[in-house]
């Protein structure tokens, strides 16, 4: 267990606005810890003092500075402790949104004796209090950093504790298995039919790789992908992000040549924020300029999740100008559908800027290469610290296939922590500090 005890301040009482900087209809000023209800009473006069008010209500009232003057008008949400998003006493005031509005409240509470939150804190108590597990705060975080719809999906998904669920099934098959060991070491004239160790070990294994099949989805809906569009001169790349985003953003012309310098846009597909980036033109150049965009063009291709290929389909067939790295994703097109094709070929997908032809198509095949054959109900691994744990869990679990009961046991402890560390059940305190260390303040 996280050992809470060599994790300073957890006595104090903290406060942070909660919403986002900026003007805002309304907005919120939360305190946590014992001393949340006293300072509300000094803060907020209304129809009652918050200290005297069951938990669930909420009162309207004045906000008040140091000596009396008003601040504002507005609510107190009081929560008590366990009923309460951190498992303990809160207070929340819900003031007209203005920044200078929730920096003086802000400022009062910490007067009256909280202390600043630390990005992640009143989540970080959440976790403490065992009312989240870690994969369940990780998931808050991506909540909180979702912009569309897929990453908010899963990470509601992984907040209601759909991932813990998954990783607890194989947690059990695992147990199982041990101790079947454990019942043929102590009774060995008995014996464990083997497939009472097998079938429960084959069928983690599988999971875990199903599992692990989903992290790559998991990062990409989070953190979003980059596509970058590639080919020769002239093979259509700037008409066919302009066709993708829906408008003129990258300059088009019949001369070869148009785009050097490379050109970024964003958009929502599949669910999942992409950027598109538009290239120069794959050739030997004289020109220094064009030869840097094309430098360019090599490196971005490197570095993107998924590389679009452009072939002129109207002109004879020329080879890619390019080696795509080993395991690169691609998708080969065939530009200029709407023209007499020149050539043809199954792998490449055939598409036009000018009509859209296609374009359905490519965006279903982004939207695989993106998300591989993840289901939309299923819960995803939702970070690289997720993942790490889940592969380290199925090296251990093949282990263990293959090697005698003793050393066998040995591995299956070891997938069991692997996977403990995966729900945060057993893990050190940097790990949990890393984690909380990407959340902002007020969460
Ligand atoms: N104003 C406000 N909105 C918010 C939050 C918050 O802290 N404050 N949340 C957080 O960031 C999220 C909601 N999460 C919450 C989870 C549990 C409890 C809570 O008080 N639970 C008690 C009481 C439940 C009940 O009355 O049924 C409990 O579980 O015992 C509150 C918020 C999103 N919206
Ligand atoms: N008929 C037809 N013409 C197209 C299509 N896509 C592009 N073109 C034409 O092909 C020419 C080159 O298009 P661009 O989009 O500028 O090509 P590019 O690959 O960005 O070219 P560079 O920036 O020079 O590397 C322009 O005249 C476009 O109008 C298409 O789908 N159908
Ligand atoms: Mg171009």
């Amino acid at each position: 267990m996280t050992r809470i005890s060599s994790r300073s301040g957890l006595s104090d009482t903290i406060a942070a606005v909660a919403t986002a900087p900026g003007h805002a209809g309304v907005g919120v000023v939360r305190v946590s810890g014992p001393q949340a209800l006293h300072i509300a009473d000094a803060l907020f006069s209304g129809r009652r003092r918050p200290s005297s008010t069951p938990g669930g209500r909420f009162l309207f009232g004045r906000l008040l500075a140091e000596g009396g003057e008003v601040l504002d008008e507005g609510l107190c949400l009081v929560f008590r402790a366990p009923h309460s998003y951190t498992g303990e006493d809160v207070a929340e005031f819900q003031t007209h949104g203005s920044p200078a509005v929730l920096g003086e409240v802000l400022t009062r509470a910490l007067d009256l004796g909280a202390r600043p939150a630390r990005p992640g804190e009143f989540t970080l108590r959440a976790y403490l209090a065992g009312r989240l597990d870690l994969a369940q705060a990780e998931a808050v975080l991506n909540l909180v950093e979702s912009s569309t719809e897929t990453a908010r999906r899963q990470a509601t998904l992984g907040l209601s504790g759909a991932l813990g669920e998954r990783v607890d099934a194989i947690a059990r098959d695992l147990t199982l298995t041990l101790s079947s060991i454990a019942a043929l070491l102590d009774y060995p004239e008995e014996g464990v039919p083997e497939e009472e160790r097998q079938v429960p070990l084959a069928r983690a294994a599988a999971e875990l790789e199903a599992l692990l099949g989903t992290a790559r989805a998991g990062r990409v809906a989070n953190q979003g992908a980059r596509i970058a569009l590639i080919g020769a001169p002239n093979a259509g790349k700037s008409s066919l992000l302009n066709a993708l985003l829906g408008y003129e953003r990258s300059i088009v012309t019949p001369l070869a040549g148009t785009t050097r310098d490379y050109l970024e846009a964003g958009l929502s597909l599949a669910g999942v924020p992409v950027t598109l980036v538009d290239t120069a033109g794959l050739r030997d150049t004289e020109d220094v300029v064009e030869a840097a965009g094309v430098r360019q063009a090599h490196a971005l291709a490197q570095g993107a999740d998924v590389v679009l290929t452009l072939s002129d389909g109207s002109q004879p067939r020329e080879p890619l100008p390019l080696a795509l790295p080993a395991g690169a994703r691609a998708i080969h097109l065939r530009t200029k559908a709407d023209l007499p094709a020149a050539w043809d070929d199954p792998a490449y997908l055939p598409v036009s800027a000018a009509t859209g032809q296609g374009l359905p198509q490519l965006r279903e095949a982004l939207g695989r290469e993106l998300l591989g054959d993840t289901a939309r109900g299923e819960a995803w691994l939702g970070s690289e610290r997720q993942a790490d744990a889940a592969r380290r869990a199925l090296e251990h679990v093949r282990l263990a296939q293959e090697l005698p009961d003793d050393l066998a046991s040995i591995e299956l402890e070891e997938a069991l922590l692997a996977l403990a560390e995966l729900t945060g059940r057993d893990v050190q305190d940097d790990v949990v500090d890393a984690v909380f260390r990407n959340f902002c303040v007020g969460k």
